[in-house]
């Protein structure tokens, strides 16, 4: 599967919240990392057919997507961020409805229902109430109505936001298998999301976009802009509010061993360090 989007504005009044978005995605999953308010939702959402962007165009395999929603629509599955269902009807009512707002018939939709619970390990849990469903439960929920239709492309708007670091490690390993035969499109804002899961990455700020080979490109970002100091905790103040403080560590003769960031070396005996994801992500992001 390939996605290609090219020169892609939107905007709301006078925001422009995409502006000239260029983005390839082909395979496994892919991140798009950004802060609130970048145009993360907006991008899912011209995606997803809900709204109409001003300009650009988007080829799904070789093929006009706008010019062709009604037909597309179902070739992606979307988890929204505010994901929900009525709360007193059962896993399996649930994904039932959304199959008939699919267009899926009957009996396709008592299949791929069996075959999405498997998939999501809700199986126990399908005559279970969604009220009933802890927030990683409810989280796969999304995913199984997103994998209804068998798309061969799947949207997540932030879907770690709100779980509790137990589930959001589970939940990366689930996303893992999901993407075994689909492309995955995962929204967030926590760097560690991107770190440990994805294979390909673009940021996202303002509207603009960014699309980066691998993590180290983005490292790069920040390269010969990050030092290490080592100062003692008595003289810290020498460099705190003068510099970009990005950590601190007490090494073992109990100084501080400062990551800075700044664009001319901060004192003599400072020494640029690689930068982390993070590191190259600020950098970006306050360029
Ligand atoms: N329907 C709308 N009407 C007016 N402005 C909007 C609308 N939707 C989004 N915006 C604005 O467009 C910009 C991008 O919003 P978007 O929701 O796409 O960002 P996001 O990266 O998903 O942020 P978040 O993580 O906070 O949801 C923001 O400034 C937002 O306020």
């Amino acid at each position: 599967m390939r996605l290609k989007i090219e020169g892609l504005s939107k905007s709301y009044k006078k925001k422009r919240a995409l502006d000239s978005v260029n983005l390839f995605i082909s395979n496994g999953i892919y991140g798009l990392l950004g802060p609130n308010g970048a145009g993360k939702t907006t991008l899912m959402r011209i995606l997803a057919g809900l709204v109409a962007p001003d300009e650009g165009k988007i080829e799904f395999d070789g093929e006009d997507i706008l010019k062709n929603m009604d037909k597309f629509r179902y070739k992606i599955g979307y988890l929204p961020q505010e994901f929900g269902c009525y709360k007193s009807i059962t896993v399996e009512e649930c994904l039932d409805t959304i199959g008939v707002l699919k267009g899926i018939s009957t009996s396709e939709r008592k299949k791929q229902i069996e075959q999405v619970l498997v998939e999501v390990n809700l199986s126990n849990e399908a005559r279970k109430k969604v009220g009933a469903l802890s927030g990683g439960m409810k989280r796969r929920l999304g995913i199984a109505q997103a994998m209804l239709g068998n798309p061969a492309f799947i949207m997540v708007d932030e879907p770690t936001a709100g779980l509790d670091p137990e589930e959001r490690i589970r939940f990366r390993g689930f996303i893992r298998r999901v993407a075994a035969n689909r492309v995955v499109l995962l929204s967030t804002h926590i760097i560690e999301d991107i770190k440990n899961n994805c294979d390909g990455l673009a940021l996202i700020n303002n509207g603009k976009v960014k699309q980066f080979d691998n993590f180290e490109e983005l490292e790069n970002m920040a390269k010969g802009k990050v030092w290490k100091v080592i100062v003692s905790s008595d003289d810290f103040y020498k460099i705190d509010g003068k510099y970009k403080i990005l950590s601190t560590n007490t090494n073992a003769d109990n100084d501080l061993e400062v990551r800075v960031y700044s664009e001319e070396k901060p004192s003599e005996d400072a020494e640029t360090v690689q930068p982390t994801v993070e590191e190259g992500y600020l950098t970006w992001i306050n360029a």
